[in-house]
């Protein structure tokens, strides 16, 4: 978060504009009747972007016993630091190098990739403006005419479908009296300019969530267009290998097309695909994952099964992670709001009654601001109303930052943990009696503190201010303790759907030895171990191992070991040692796995290799390595992990030829 783009009081431009969204929302509505899955009160939205990586950041786990305002120093640099809130550094060696523990340098890694993006991405807002600008001032503007792409485009049918609401995107479609000052786009993609206007059939989705299609030949991305839609798009960047357009009229509607039931639906940034059915949402997944196999692996023709869908595909989500800011809203009772950047900007979104968490975070969210508010508990970003009066309304102050809320579906138990800057926050025993009040299915409330700025959200210390240190939750007859920074999946009805396609790819006997690589928490591992006859998990955050081991035992998983490590270094390792198991499951982070895993998985060539993947790209690029290697994939199964989002997960089985 950049102190630039503190807030002023009073309603920004922005709100303005999300308010008079929300009106013309409300008039398009008939009265009375409820959108399906959606409150009528209700915000949406998903965690920020750099949820993976947050949640891919497990941490400490502690006895499971209440302890009030008891601080939680945990392994590593922060270990032993006290109540202090300085910035941990980390321990160097003697000629001045870092000497980190693997989970440190895993931390450092995730902060430097997140830190490379967010350069990267701003580097290219930059440009496209600079491009922008530069080609609409030289634009010729000569009647209303846009040019086809490709040799099916251009049927630009009369009395097409024009308006539809904004998606993925703030700015309504033009209507088409602007064609007057439409400029006319070139024959050839190569001299297309900024500000042309294109028509395209949209041939799939791709990984963001955007539709795909050509312009003589070269890609052209649209966000909010679906696959077989023929849209009319104005070109808003030109790249060597493709062109970024935003679409302006669909002059062909697909049948996939709905009404996104979410008033800040493509301006949070949360889900991407809610104008699309959701059949139309697993086919896309689907041709997704086909695409990524296409263009990474080079296989044309893998069978994919159909992805596994929900019932309901909202409410899914068991956790929330918000940013939170003081701000006056004018009618508005809370002075709090909680939400997501809105997309390309720092300025939060508010999301109060999201429709694909669950309403037991939204109302946990909801009193968790209502009681900061009422106590009027410092927040790092926002005006000087509440809070201290050392406050300044200055750029970044100490305070709260962000409530994360997990809420455990078969428990019933509320998590709260408010991540700070500093661990003095006043009014800190009140707070929890009020919370106690507000929020009784609350089972422990915690402190994480992180002065940093980074994209990561939590720090490394966690201090209980009441109630249990970790919570419960249970999957299948599995039963789980969760510490507040412990990596736990987000949806956990599909998750079942996800472990049980791992036993069935992994097809266990009983007499094989299985690899649990990437193991969180150990929840893949332990799901496996009763038709195993051994499982060792890997896993680079301590805390996260602990909680593995301390699960193994909660449920009599004695074939089950968790060992500490970067899977890279620990499973060349274990082959030098000899070690070579039969199967190996690997669950790793979006980045994919390390070279170095997959070359000794190469070298000890276990049976099968069930990879899990959320990211297809990486998924693709990895499978490669190990088709070039002597295995073969035998299935990919795609599951709905999020849906209303163009994430999706897979289950790949490889086998030795
Ligand atoms: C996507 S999560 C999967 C966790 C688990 N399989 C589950 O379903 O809950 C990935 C896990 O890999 C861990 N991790 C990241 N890099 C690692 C590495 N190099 N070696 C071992 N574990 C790593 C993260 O801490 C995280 O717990």
């Amino acid at each position: 978060m950049s102190e630039q783009n503190s807030k002023s009081i009073g309603i920004s431009r922005k709100e303005r504009k999300l308010q008079t969204a929300k009106e013309e929302k409300k008039k398009k509505r008939p009265s009375g009747k409820k959108k399906p899955g959606v409150k009528r009160s209700s915000l949406p939205g998903k965690e920020a972007s750099g949820e993976r990586t947050a949640a891919a950041v497990p941490a400490a786990q502690s006895e499971q016993k209440p302890a009030p305002r008891k601080e939680r120093s945990e392994r590593g640099a922060s270990t032993g630091r006290g109540r202090s809130s300085a910035p941990a550094r980390p321990a160097k060696s003697n000629d001045g190098a870092e000497r980190l523990s693997p989970s440190e340098r895993y931390e450092k890694r995730q902060s430097e990739r997140a830190n490379a993006a967010s350069a990267k991405q701003a580097f290219g807002q930059k440009k496209n403006k600079t491009q922008r600008e530069t080609s609409a001032s030289g634009q010729p503007y000569a009647g209303g005419k846009a040019v086809s792409a490709g040799t099916d485009m251009g049927k630009t049918k009369d009395g097409q479908v024009g308006r539809v609401s904004p998606v993925a995107g703030k700015t309504p479609y033009a209507s088409s009296d602007a064609s007057a000052k439409r400029p006319v786009a070139p024959a050839d993609a190569e001299q297309i300019k900024v500000g042309d206007r294109i028509v395209v059939t949209i041939k799939r989705i791709g990984i963001n969530g955007e539709g795909v299609g050509y312009f003589r030949r070269k890609a052209v991305f649209i966000d909010g267009a679906i696959t077989n839609e023929v849209v009319k798009a104005e070109v808003l960047e030109t790249q060597a290998k493709f062109i970024k357009a935003k679409l302006v009229e669909i002059e062909k509607k697909s049948k996939h097309r709905v009404e996104p039931p979410c008033p800040v639906y493509g301006i949070c940034g949360g889900c991407q695909l809610q104008h699309i059915s959701y059949e139309g949402q697993l086919i896309a997944k689907l041709e997704i994952v086909r695409e990524a196999f296409s263009r990474y692996s080079g296989l044309n023709d893998l069978k994919i099964k159909p992805t596994l869908g929900m019932d309901r595909p909202w409410d899914y989500r068991n956790k929330a992670q918000l940013q939170v800011e003081r701000r006056d809203v004018k009618g508005s009772k809370s002075d709090i709001i909680a939400g997501l950047y809105e997309i390309g900007s720092h300025e939060i979104v508010d999301i109060s009654g999201c429709p694909i968490q669950h309403p037991q975070v939204n109302r946990a969210i909801d009193r968790v601001k209502a009681v900061l508010g009422e106590l009027n508990i410092p927040l790092s970003k926002g005006d000087s109303r509440g809070g201290r009066s050392d406050i300044k309304d200055s750029g970044q102050r100490k305070g709260v930052r962000t409530i994360v809320v997990r809420n455990g579906f078969q428990s019933g138990e509320i998590q709260v943990t408010l991540v700070t800057e500093t661990a003095d926050l006043p009014r800190q025993e009140e707070m929890v009696e009020r919370l106690r009040l507000e929020l009784p299915e609350m089972s422990g409330l915690s402190v994480n503190v992180n002065p940093f700025k980074t994209p990561l959200i939590f720090g490394e210390r966690t201090i209980s201010l009441w109630g249990n240190e970790a919570m419960n939750e249970s999957l299948g007859d599995l039963n789980f303790t969760l510490s507040p920074r412990a990596f736990f999946q987000l949806n956990p009805e599909q998750t079942i759907k996800l472990y049980e396609s791992v036993k069935v790819a992994a097809a266990l006997t009983g007499k094989e030895t299985v690899v649990d690589a990437y193991c969180g928490t150990g929840t893949i591992g332990l799901w496996l171990a009763p038709y195993a006859a051994q499982v060792r998990g890997i896993e680079v955050i301590p805390e996260a191992v602990e909680d593995a081991r301390r699960n193994a035992e909660r449920n009599g998983r004695d074939n089950a070991d968790f060992f500490e490590g970067e899977a890279e270094d620990l499973l060349p390792r274990w082959a030098k040692e000899g070690y070579s198991p039969d199967v190996i499951v690997a669950d790793p982070p979006r980045v994919g796995l390390d070279r170095k895993f997959l070359e000794t998985v190469l070298r000890t060539k276990p049976q099968k290799f069930v990879y899990v993947s959320c990211n297809p790209s990486t998924l693709a690029k990895d499978c490669k390595v190990l088709l070039e290697g002597g295995y073969e994939i035998q299935s990919v199964q795609p599951i709905d992990m999020f849906p209303q989002t163009s994430q999706v997960e897979c289950v790949t089985v490889l086998v030795k030829k």
